[in-house]
């Protein structure tokens, strides 16, 4: 049976009744909504809340702090389920250990806990940007690093670019959740993307899941552009 990607749309957006909108054009034609840091600053966490009982949610918070903090972070989630969330692998092994233990105490049936997601490079990041937080070698050696000790630490899986699957993959298998976002149909303008693939060719890399947020959410039409896309993913 061929791998099969799925969507996530990312709802960008300081307003609950575009959130909502927006849901109610994309529910059936994609398989997960993602909220991050705009939508949870600007609308609070009950909105994340009552989002997260009709919808199936990426939270996409990307926690970076001292150990103690994202513990406490994620142990606040209380009602919330999302489906995954991120912390960044950069936070280090203590962080991600900790998160884990966190998750597994908040969430003790496995079957309910969120897929817990360690973010490598962003996908806005090339080896430039690398080099001037000083970070020597290439994206692909970041991600690589970052991707095996994040996975031994007690991620599930990694949030990277489609560039990198092929490099995870033959590092860490076939087990661990790899979620992309950077994700440009053919003639995308170019934007603070850096490293970016069309969903044809993420799905044949063999991602799990795509995030996909403006070129969706800007379009004129946002049901027809995730449409668009899963049809490209179904044939990919
Ligand atoms: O490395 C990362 C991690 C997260 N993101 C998030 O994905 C979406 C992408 O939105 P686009 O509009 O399709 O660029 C956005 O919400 C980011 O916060 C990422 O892009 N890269």
């Amino acid at each position: 049976m061929s791998h099969k990607t799925r969507l996530i749309a990312a709802l960008d957006t300081q307003s609950i009744q575009q959130a909502n909108n927006w849901a109610h054009q994309l529910s059936r034609h994609v398989d997960a909504l993602k909220l991050g840091l705009e939508f949870t600053y600007a609308c609070g966490f009950e909105a994340v809340k009552e989002f997260s009982q009709k919808h199936p949610l990426f939270l996409d918070l990307k926690l970076h702090d001292i150990p103690n903090t994202v513990a406490g972070g994620l142990s606040s989630l209380g009602q919330i389920h999302p489906k995954l969330l991120t912390i960044h692998a950069s936070g280090g092994r203590a962080m991600i250990e900790r998160a884990r233990e966190a998750l597994e105490i908040a969430y003790p049936n496995s079957s309910e806990r969120p897929i817990l997601l360690a973010v490598t490079v962003l996908t806005s990041m090339d080896e430039n940007a690398l080099h001037e937080i000083g970070v020597v070698g290439s994206v692909d050696d970041q991600v690589l690093r970052l991707g095996k000790m994040a996975i031994s630490s007690g991620a599930d899986g990694l949030v990277c670019s489609s560039k990198e699957i092929t490099l995870l993959r033959q590092a860490l298998g076939h087990k661990p959740t790899l979620v992309v976002p950077g994700i440009r149909p053919a003639g995308s303008a170019s934007d603070d993307q850096k490293r970016i693939m069309t969903p044809t060719d993420a799905a044949r890399a063999g991602a799990d899941w795509i995030v996909v947020g403006r070129p969706i959410t800007r379009s004129e039409n946002p049901t027809a552009a995730a449409r668009a896309i899963q049809d490209e993913l179904q044939s990919a």
